[in-house]
Protein backbone atom coordinates (compact mmCIF):
# COMPACT_ATOMS: atom_id res chain seq x y z
CA UNK A 1 0.00 0.00 0.00
CA UNK A 2 1.48 3.23 -0.74
CA UNK A 3 2.30 5.79 1.45
CA UNK A 4 -0.62 8.00 0.85
CA UNK A 5 -3.24 5.73 1.73
CA UNK A 6 -1.00 4.89 4.80
CA UNK A 7 -1.06 8.40 5.74
CA UNK A 8 -4.86 8.56 5.24
CA UNK A 9 -5.88 5.56 7.29
CA UNK A 10 -3.64 6.93 10.09
CA UNK A 11 -5.77 10.71 9.96
CA UNK A 12 -8.77 8.64 10.63
CA UNK A 13 -7.48 6.38 13.90
CA UNK A 14 -7.20 3.31 11.13
CA UNK A 15 -4.47 0.92 11.08
CA UNK A 16 -3.37 -1.84 8.78
CA UNK A 17 -3.83 -5.29 10.32
CA UNK A 18 -1.59 -7.90 8.27
CA UNK A 19 -2.66 -11.18 7.18
CA UNK A 20 -5.73 -11.76 9.43
CA UNK A 21 -8.45 -12.99 6.81
CA UNK A 22 -7.46 -15.97 4.12
CA UNK A 23 -3.88 -14.21 3.92
CA UNK A 24 -5.34 -10.90 3.33
CA UNK A 25 -5.20 -7.58 5.67
CA UNK A 26 -7.79 -6.05 7.70
CA UNK A 27 -8.20 -2.43 8.14
CA UNK A 28 -9.00 -1.52 12.28
CA UNK A 29 -10.71 2.37 12.48
CA UNK A 30 -10.69 2.92 16.35
CA UNK A 31 -12.99 6.09 16.95
CA UNK A 32 -14.19 7.71 20.31
CA UNK A 33 -17.70 6.70 19.62
CA UNK A 34 -17.11 3.40 17.52
CA UNK A 35 -14.62 0.62 16.30
CA UNK A 36 -14.54 -0.94 12.84
CA UNK A 37 -12.64 -4.07 10.64
CA UNK A 38 -12.80 -4.23 7.20
CA UNK A 39 -11.43 -7.10 5.48
CA UNK A 40 -9.70 -6.96 2.41
CA UNK A 41 -10.82 -10.94 1.66
CA UNK A 42 -13.91 -10.24 -0.29
CA UNK A 43 -14.35 -6.53 1.11
CA UNK A 44 -16.29 -7.59 4.38
CA UNK A 45 -17.42 -5.08 6.29
CA UNK A 46 -16.32 -7.18 9.54
CA UNK A 47 -17.39 -5.01 12.94
CA UNK A 48 -19.02 -2.20 13.90
CA UNK A 49 -19.37 -2.13 17.64
CA UNK A 50 -20.23 1.55 18.94
CA UNK A 51 -18.55 2.49 22.12
CA UNK A 52 -19.98 1.24 25.57
CA UNK A 53 -21.83 -1.57 23.36
CA UNK A 54 -21.72 -4.60 21.81
CA UNK A 55 -20.84 -5.71 18.40
CA UNK A 56 -23.81 -4.84 15.91
CA UNK A 57 -22.68 -8.07 13.30
CA UNK A 58 -22.31 -11.36 14.00
CA UNK A 59 -19.20 -13.54 13.91
CA UNK A 60 -18.75 -16.91 14.29
CA UNK A 61 -16.60 -18.86 16.26
CA UNK A 62 -16.57 -21.48 13.07
CA UNK A 63 -13.71 -20.34 10.67
CA UNK A 64 -15.18 -22.73 7.97
CA UNK A 65 -13.56 -24.94 5.39
CA UNK A 66 -9.65 -23.13 4.47
CA UNK A 67 -9.95 -23.94 0.83
CA UNK A 68 -10.63 -21.45 -2.00
CA UNK A 69 -14.85 -21.01 -1.42
CA UNK A 70 -14.31 -21.79 1.99
CA UNK A 71 -16.36 -18.91 4.44
CA UNK A 72 -17.01 -17.55 7.72
CA UNK A 73 -20.23 -16.12 8.72
CA UNK A 74 -19.92 -13.12 9.92
CA UNK A 75 -20.03 -9.22 9.01
CA UNK A 76 -21.23 -8.07 5.67
CA UNK A 77 -20.07 -9.85 2.73
CA UNK A 78 -20.71 -9.28 -0.61
CA UNK A 79 -22.85 -11.50 -3.01
CA UNK A 80 -22.17 -10.99 -6.70
CA UNK A 81 -22.72 -11.06 -9.72
CA UNK A 82 -25.10 -13.95 -8.74
CA UNK A 83 -27.13 -14.66 -5.93
CA UNK A 84 -27.62 -18.91 -4.40
CA UNK A 85 -26.10 -21.01 -6.61
CA UNK A 86 -24.85 -20.93 -9.70
CA UNK A 87 -27.93 -21.21 -12.04
CA UNK A 88 -25.59 -23.52 -14.51
CA UNK A 89 -21.96 -24.17 -13.33
CA UNK A 90 -22.52 -26.29 -9.57
CA UNK A 91 -18.71 -26.21 -9.13
CA UNK A 92 -18.96 -22.28 -8.75
CA UNK A 93 -18.93 -20.94 -5.29
CA UNK A 94 -22.40 -19.69 -3.66
CA UNK A 95 -23.19 -16.53 -3.66
CA UNK A 96 -21.10 -15.35 -6.94
CA UNK A 97 -17.37 -14.23 -6.46
CA UNK A 98 -17.03 -10.78 -4.81
CA UNK A 99 -16.63 -12.24 -1.18
CA UNK A 100 -14.03 -14.66 -2.27
CA UNK A 101 -10.96 -12.62 -3.34
CA UNK A 102 -8.68 -9.76 -2.15
CA UNK A 103 -10.28 -6.55 -3.01
CA UNK A 104 -7.93 -3.14 -3.27
CA UNK A 105 -8.04 -0.17 -0.74
CA UNK A 106 -8.58 2.99 -2.85
CA UNK A 107 -8.84 6.08 -0.86
CA UNK A 108 -9.58 6.66 3.49
CA UNK A 109 -10.98 9.87 4.65
CA UNK A 110 -14.26 11.71 5.82
CA UNK A 111 -17.42 12.71 4.59
CA UNK A 112 -18.35 16.22 5.59
CA UNK A 113 -20.18 15.37 8.73
CA UNK A 114 -17.00 13.93 10.20
CA UNK A 115 -18.37 9.93 9.23
CA UNK A 116 -15.43 8.18 8.10
CA UNK A 117 -15.06 7.37 4.20
CA UNK A 118 -13.41 3.49 3.24
CA UNK A 119 -13.41 2.81 -0.50
CA UNK A 120 -12.30 -0.22 -2.12
CA UNK A 121 -12.40 -1.91 -5.56
CA UNK A 122 -12.37 -5.15 -6.99
CA UNK A 123 -11.64 -5.25 -11.08
CA UNK A 124 -12.41 -7.99 -12.88
CA UNK A 125 -9.15 -8.16 -14.26
CA UNK A 126 -7.17 -7.96 -10.43
CA UNK A 127 -7.63 -12.10 -10.58
CA UNK A 128 -6.80 -14.52 -13.28
CA UNK A 129 -9.74 -17.07 -11.48
CA UNK A 130 -12.70 -14.37 -11.39
CA UNK A 131 -12.26 -13.86 -15.56
CA UNK A 132 -12.14 -17.83 -15.82
CA UNK A 133 -15.45 -17.98 -13.94
CA UNK A 134 -16.74 -14.85 -15.16
CA UNK A 135 -16.15 -13.74 -18.75
CA UNK A 136 -17.65 -10.22 -19.05
CA UNK A 137 -15.30 -7.60 -17.60
CA UNK A 138 -16.55 -6.19 -14.56
CA UNK A 139 -15.40 -3.02 -11.48
CA UNK A 140 -16.80 -2.77 -8.13
CA UNK A 141 -16.64 -0.51 -6.02
CA UNK A 142 -17.97 -0.29 -2.11
CA UNK A 143 -18.12 2.44 -0.34
CA UNK A 144 -18.11 2.31 3.62
CA UNK A 145 -19.00 5.13 5.70
CA UNK A 146 -19.24 4.45 9.30
CA UNK A 147 -20.69 6.91 11.70
CA UNK A 148 -23.36 6.74 14.15
CA UNK A 149 -24.43 3.85 11.99
CA UNK A 150 -22.89 2.66 8.83
CA UNK A 151 -23.82 2.64 5.24
CA UNK A 152 -22.37 0.17 2.44
CA UNK A 153 -22.69 1.32 -1.16
CA UNK A 154 -21.80 -0.94 -3.52
CA UNK A 155 -21.47 -0.02 -7.40
CA UNK A 156 -21.04 -2.11 -10.13
CA UNK A 157 -20.15 -1.28 -13.53
CA UNK A 158 -20.02 -3.26 -16.47
CA UNK A 159 -16.90 -2.85 -18.54
CA UNK A 160 -17.89 -5.07 -21.32
CA UNK A 161 -19.50 -4.51 -24.62
CA UNK A 162 -22.03 -7.20 -24.17
CA UNK A 163 -24.76 -6.25 -21.26
CA UNK A 164 -24.69 -9.11 -18.36
CA UNK A 165 -27.64 -10.34 -16.07
CA UNK A 166 -26.93 -9.61 -12.53
CA UNK A 167 -28.13 -10.96 -9.04
CA UNK A 168 -26.57 -9.57 -5.87
CA UNK A 169 -27.04 -8.92 -1.99
CA UNK A 170 -25.71 -7.20 1.33
CA UNK A 171 -25.61 -10.66 2.96
CA UNK A 172 -25.63 -9.31 6.50
CA UNK A 173 -25.45 -10.80 9.79
CA UNK A 174 -26.93 -8.87 12.49
CA UNK A 175 -26.17 -9.55 16.02
CA UNK A 176 -29.48 -10.66 17.98
CA UNK A 177 -29.79 -11.06 21.73
CA UNK A 178 -31.83 -14.03 21.02
CA UNK A 179 -32.90 -15.20 17.65
CA UNK A 180 -36.18 -16.65 19.30
CA UNK A 181 -37.48 -12.94 20.64
CA UNK A 182 -36.38 -11.06 17.74
CA UNK A 183 -38.87 -9.96 14.81
CA UNK A 184 -38.59 -8.57 11.56
CA UNK A 185 -40.97 -5.78 10.42
CA UNK A 186 -42.08 -3.73 7.87
CA UNK A 187 -42.76 -6.64 5.33
CA UNK A 188 -45.97 -7.29 5.85
CA UNK A 189 -48.25 -8.06 2.91
CA UNK A 190 -45.32 -8.69 0.96
CA UNK A 191 -44.88 -11.74 -1.25
CA UNK A 192 -42.01 -13.97 -0.85
CA UNK A 193 -40.46 -16.85 -2.08
CA UNK A 194 -40.26 -20.01 0.50
CA UNK A 195 -36.67 -21.86 -0.50
CA UNK A 196 -37.45 -23.94 2.89
CA UNK A 197 -40.71 -24.87 1.11
CA UNK A 198 -39.76 -25.80 -1.96
CA UNK A 199 -39.79 -22.45 -3.37
CA UNK A 200 -43.42 -22.21 -2.92
CA UNK A 201 -44.89 -18.50 -2.91
CA UNK A 202 -46.14 -16.91 0.37
CA UNK A 203 -47.52 -13.64 1.17
CA UNK A 204 -46.28 -12.24 4.93
CA UNK A 205 -48.88 -11.78 7.61
CA UNK A 206 -47.87 -9.81 10.44
CA UNK A 207 -44.27 -9.46 11.39
CA UNK A 208 -41.38 -12.45 11.30
CA UNK A 209 -40.92 -13.63 14.56
CA UNK A 210 -39.73 -15.84 15.41
CA UNK A 211 -36.35 -15.35 13.36
CA UNK A 212 -35.94 -19.03 13.06
CA UNK A 213 -35.24 -21.94 10.20
CA UNK A 214 -36.11 -19.52 7.19
CA UNK A 215 -34.78 -18.95 4.08
CA UNK A 216 -36.97 -16.23 2.35
CA UNK A 217 -36.69 -13.83 -0.77
CA UNK A 218 -39.65 -10.97 -0.28
CA UNK A 219 -39.69 -9.85 -4.04
CA UNK A 220 -40.29 -6.20 -4.65
CA UNK A 221 -40.03 -5.26 -0.92
CA UNK A 222 -40.32 -1.80 0.44
CA UNK A 223 -37.35 0.21 1.37
CA UNK A 224 -37.18 0.39 5.02
CA UNK A 225 -36.87 -2.71 7.23
CA UNK A 226 -36.66 -3.55 11.23
CA UNK A 227 -35.22 -5.40 13.12
CA UNK A 228 -36.61 -5.40 16.69
CA UNK A 229 -34.42 -7.27 19.14
CA UNK A 230 -36.73 -7.23 22.46
CA UNK A 231 -33.96 -8.19 25.31
CA UNK A 232 -31.93 -5.52 24.13
CA UNK A 233 -34.90 -3.15 23.90
CA UNK A 234 -33.02 -1.81 21.22
CA UNK A 235 -34.23 -2.07 16.84
CA UNK A 236 -31.92 -1.32 13.79
CA UNK A 237 -33.39 0.34 11.50
CA UNK A 238 -32.33 -0.62 8.05
CA UNK A 239 -32.67 1.49 4.74
CA UNK A 240 -31.52 -0.03 1.32
CA UNK A 241 -31.24 2.19 -2.40
CA UNK A 242 -30.96 0.73 -5.61
CA UNK A 243 -32.75 -3.19 -4.10
CA UNK A 244 -35.55 -4.58 -4.84
CA UNK A 245 -35.61 -7.78 -2.69
CA UNK A 246 -35.10 -8.24 1.13
CA UNK A 247 -33.84 -11.88 2.14
CA UNK A 248 -34.23 -13.16 5.46
CA UNK A 249 -32.09 -15.94 6.44
CA UNK A 250 -31.29 -18.15 9.81
CA UNK A 251 -30.69 -21.74 9.43
CA UNK A 252 -32.49 -22.95 12.93
CA UNK A 253 -31.17 -25.97 14.81
CA UNK A 254 -31.34 -28.47 12.29
CA UNK A 255 -29.51 -27.37 9.74
CA UNK A 256 -27.02 -25.83 12.08
CA UNK A 257 -26.46 -29.47 13.73
CA UNK A 258 -26.01 -30.54 9.87
CA UNK A 259 -23.85 -27.98 8.58
CA UNK A 260 -19.93 -28.05 9.20
CA UNK A 261 -19.39 -24.42 8.59
CA UNK A 262 -21.53 -22.89 11.92
CA UNK A 263 -21.62 -23.70 15.09
CA UNK A 264 -24.68 -26.04 16.58
CA UNK A 265 -26.40 -23.13 18.63
CA UNK A 266 -24.88 -19.81 16.87
CA UNK A 267 -27.92 -19.64 14.92
CA UNK A 268 -29.96 -17.96 17.61
CA UNK A 269 -27.56 -15.27 17.99
CA UNK A 270 -28.35 -13.94 14.56
CA UNK A 271 -30.79 -12.86 11.74
CA UNK A 272 -29.21 -12.06 7.96
CA UNK A 273 -31.55 -9.23 6.61
CA UNK A 274 -30.22 -9.01 3.01
CA UNK A 275 -30.26 -5.91 1.01
CA UNK A 276 -30.48 -7.82 -2.33
CA UNK A 277 -31.63 -7.85 -6.15
CA UNK A 278 -32.37 -11.46 -6.08
CA UNK A 279 -34.25 -14.29 -8.12
CA UNK A 280 -37.23 -12.69 -10.22
CA UNK A 281 -35.78 -9.02 -8.84
CA UNK A 282 -32.32 -9.88 -10.69
CA UNK A 283 -31.64 -7.19 -13.14
CA UNK A 284 -29.52 -6.56 -16.88
CA UNK A 285 -26.51 -4.39 -16.66
CA UNK A 286 -25.93 -2.65 -20.22
CA UNK A 287 -22.37 -2.39 -21.62
CA UNK A 288 -21.14 0.64 -20.16
CA UNK A 289 -23.87 1.32 -17.42
CA UNK A 290 -23.35 1.00 -13.38
CA UNK A 291 -25.99 -0.25 -10.64
CA UNK A 292 -25.63 1.54 -6.90
CA UNK A 293 -27.23 -1.04 -4.19
CA UNK A 294 -27.14 0.98 -0.88
CA UNK A 295 -27.53 -0.12 2.67
CA UNK A 296 -27.81 2.12 5.74
CA UNK A 297 -28.36 0.82 9.46
CA UNK A 298 -29.00 2.85 12.13
CA UNK A 299 -30.28 2.13 15.81
CA UNK A 300 -33.13 3.14 18.19
CA UNK A 301 -34.15 1.80 21.43
CA UNK A 302 -37.21 0.56 21.64
O1 LIG B 1 -23.49 -20.43 3.37
P1 LIG B 1 -23.60 -19.25 2.48
O2 LIG B 1 -23.21 -19.52 1.07
O3 LIG B 1 -22.87 -18.08 3.06
O4 LIG B 1 -25.12 -18.86 2.42
C1 LIG B 1 -25.89 -18.71 3.57
C2 LIG B 1 -27.35 -18.51 3.17
O5 LIG B 1 -27.47 -17.27 2.51
C3 LIG B 1 -28.80 -16.89 2.19
O6 LIG B 1 -28.77 -15.66 1.54
C4 LIG B 1 -29.40 -17.91 1.26
O7 LIG B 1 -30.74 -17.54 0.94
C5 LIG B 1 -29.33 -19.28 1.92
O8 LIG B 1 -29.89 -20.24 1.03
C6 LIG B 1 -27.89 -19.61 2.27
O9 LIG B 1 -27.84 -20.86 2.93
Amino acid sequence: MNGQLIKELEEVGGELLPSTIRDCDEIIINQPSFTARIALWGGHLVSFTPTGQEDWLFQSENEGAVNRFGRRHFGAPVCWPWFGAHEVESDFPAHGLARYFRWKLLEVGRFKNGDIKVVLRLKSEDHPLVEEMWHQAFELQLTFRLGEGFSISLVAENKSDQPFAVSEAIHTYFKVSDNQKACVSGLEGVSYIDKVANGEMKTQEGVVSPCESMDRVYLNAPKVTELHDAKLKRKFVIETKGSHSTVLWNPGEALSKKRTDIEDDEYRSFVCVETANALDNQYVLESGDTHKLKLSVTSESL
